[in-house]
């Protein structure tokens, strides 16, 4: 997307509130909901009315900032010691994504420096409004780094939304479909529609559609036929959280289009900001996985699709070994191989 274009952002900051783009009514309906809570902001993480990792995590940061603002009256020590509580209560909205963990801890570390309640509210608006800038910016390094990696024409294969309402602008695997736009290139995508929540055919689709940008929509089972007879160039997605050694948690489904892409020989790019790489996760089998409830694959649209009272098994994310990635492309740059210590590079450049 341009800048001379509009975008629909994820989330609107207004001082005393936030407008939330409710993500379950896309893409029938453009609805932003008036949060003035973070009890509000923790139901929205929860029901998936606000998602993607970095999307989540500015929306806790500013729902600490609702929180901060409504109590900018008790006395520091009282202000110091509930903002904790109000940091572990947002923690527990979502496990998977560290972007959440990464962002409570920027805001809430921000007012350590405060000398009264007034400031350590002044310091933490900041802090929030710092993270969603600086993610747009990221997120179009990553679009840049990711171009390097493809040309003119390309056909990309894409899973789940990572794209720019799970961002602040741009998204991470969507980012070079939006740049390459911009430098007048050709992409085509294939888009898996991403079940049980079809983030992939709501969302994604609908992204690249009103850019005008070439997708196609696929059900996630004919992605292995797609692979084989499409000539795709690449296959990109996003990331939850990714683990020291390169092992990273994505959306259900992303570990058997990484086993499929190896096995035809395409390319398999993990898009990840730094505030999605985990150091302190030494492997995949340390990223906890959100299980999420049985009725998102029983129902659709309300109605049941599955005889009434079907055990279900409903992971939301998986893991993809990092055996099986080929590159992963931050705003540093793009690792491969070595991801143990090219990734710590990062940090340390
Ligand atoms: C740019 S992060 C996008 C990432 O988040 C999604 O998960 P969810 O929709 O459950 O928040 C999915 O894993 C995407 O790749």
């Amino acid at each position: 997307m341009s800048t001379t274009e509009t975008w629909i952002s994820s989330l609107r900051y207004k001082g005393d509130h936030l407008l939330l783009l409710d993500q379950q009514q896309l893409p029938r309906h453009t609805v932003y909901i008036n949060v003035t809570t973070i009890e509000q902001v923790w139901d929205c993480i929860k029901k998936l009315q606000v998602r993607g990792a970095p999307a989540i995590g500015i929306a806790a940061a500013f729902g600490i900032v609702l929180w901060a603002k409504a109590n900018n009256s008790l006395p520091y020590d009282e202000f110091k010691s509930k903002l904790l509580q109000q940091k572990a209560y947002l923690a527990g909205s979502r496990p998977t994504a560290v972007n959440l963990f990464w962002a409570l801890d920027r805001v809430t570390g921000s007012a350590e420096q405060a000398r009264d309640t007034e400031e350590a509210v002044q310091l933490i608006e900041q802090e929030a409004l710092f993270i969603q800038q600086e993610d747009e910016e990221t997120c179009r390094k990553i679009g840049e780094y990711a171009l390097t990696l493809l040309k003119n024409g390309d056909c990309l294969m894409t899973h789940c939304n990572a794209g720019g309402i799970a961002t602040s602008r741009y998204g991470t695997a969507l980012a070079p479909m939006y740049l390459a736009k911009e430098k007048g290139w050709d992409l085509s995508v294939y888009a898996n529609e991403t079940r049980p929540v079809f983030q992939g055919a709501r969302l994604t689709a609908w992204e690249l559609q009103q850019a005008g940008i070439n997708v196609t929509l696929i059900t996630d089972n004919m992605a292995a036929h797609t692979l084989k007879t499409k000539n795709i160039a690449a296959v990109i997605v996003g990331c939850d959280r990714v683990a020291a050694n390169g092992d990273t948690a994505n959306k259900i489904g992303t570990f058997g289009l990484a086993l499929q892409a190896k096995a035809l020989g395409i390319p398999f790019y993990v898009a990840s900001p730094l505030s999605t790489i985990d150091l302190n996760t030494s492997t995949g089998d340390d990223i906890p996985i959100e299980e999420r409830p049985a009725e998102e694959v029983t129902h659709f649209q309300g109605e049941p699709i599955a005889p009434e009272g079907v055990k279900v098994f409903n992971p939301a994310f998986d893991v993809t070994p990092h055996e099986y990635i080929t590159a992963i492309i931050t705003e540093r740059g793009i690792a491969s191989g070595n991801y143990k210590k090219q990734l710590a590079n990062f940090f340390n450049s």
